[in-house]
């Protein structure tokens, strides 16, 4: 079955129905100048809500307390969405002992190639190249060309992020196979707000269910 992470949320309630409609992994946002962020502290009150969903922490070039205080927190997950580097994963590995996503923007086949340099992590993002100009690397919106995966493998467990919506998901997974999908703003009608209608439609599309009630 796809497995499906919502990024970015900030509300309780939503977390919990996330949770409820089967997301697999619940994403809190500690990128400060994103609309989704939330404090260390807030994240610790929306996890209390996770149900059977895992909690994710994603960052961008984080430092070293912050990594830490993150890892605190108890995620096992850090999803690294910067500039980081293969050293710096490996780093932050090692710091935190928590498995680590890195995130990759693409817009041609040729940026598939930066993945390799990355032996250490443990499962990766593959996500639109950030537009021109753009303050942070993520969260934007806006998909790739998908047929630059066609034939692809990945080196490690991945998701197919970076414009997803509830309407062209299940495309999006016939097209490249992916195991896994990651979403955020296709699930909001605000930017930085969830909308439980297109959060449960996400998941019932990405999971090949979308016709039950
Ligand atoms: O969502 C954000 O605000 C964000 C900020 C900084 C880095 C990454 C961010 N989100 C991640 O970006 C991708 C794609 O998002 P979208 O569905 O296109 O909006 C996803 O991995 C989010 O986790």
């Amino acid at each position: 079955m796809v497995t499906v992470k919502i990024c970015g949320l900030r509300d309780p309630d939503m977390v919990a129905f996330a949770a409820r409609e089967g997301a697999d992994w619940i994403g809190f946002n500690f990128v400060p100048q994103s609309p989704r962020y939330v404090t260390p502290e807030a994240a610790a009150t929306l996890m209390l809500r996770l149900g059977k969903a895992v909690p994710v922490a994603l960052m961008a070039d984080p430092d070293d307390a912050l990594v830490m205080q993150i890892a605190r927190l108890g995620f096992p997950v850090l999803q690294l969405h910067g500039q980081e580097t293969p050293e710096r994963a490996k780093e932050i590995k090692s710091l935190t002992g928590r498995d680590i996503w890195k995130a990759f923007g693409v817009r041609e086949r040729s940026d598939l190639g930066q993945i390799g340099t990355f032996p250490d992590i443990d499962g990766l993002l593959v996500d639109a190249k950030a537009p021109d100009g753009a303050a942070f690397g993520g969260g934007h919106g806006q998909a790739f060309d998908w047929s630059i995966l066609k034939g692809w493998s990945a080196p490690k467990p991945w998701l197919l992020a970076g414009g997803l919506t509830p309407d062209n998901v299940a495309e999006a997974l016939r097209q490249t196979g992916a195991p896994g999908v990651d979403v955020s703003s296709g699930v909001e009608r605000i930017r930085g707000l969830k909308d439980r209608e297109l959060v449960r439609a996400f998941i019932r599309a990405a999971k090949g269910r979308p016709d039950q009630p």
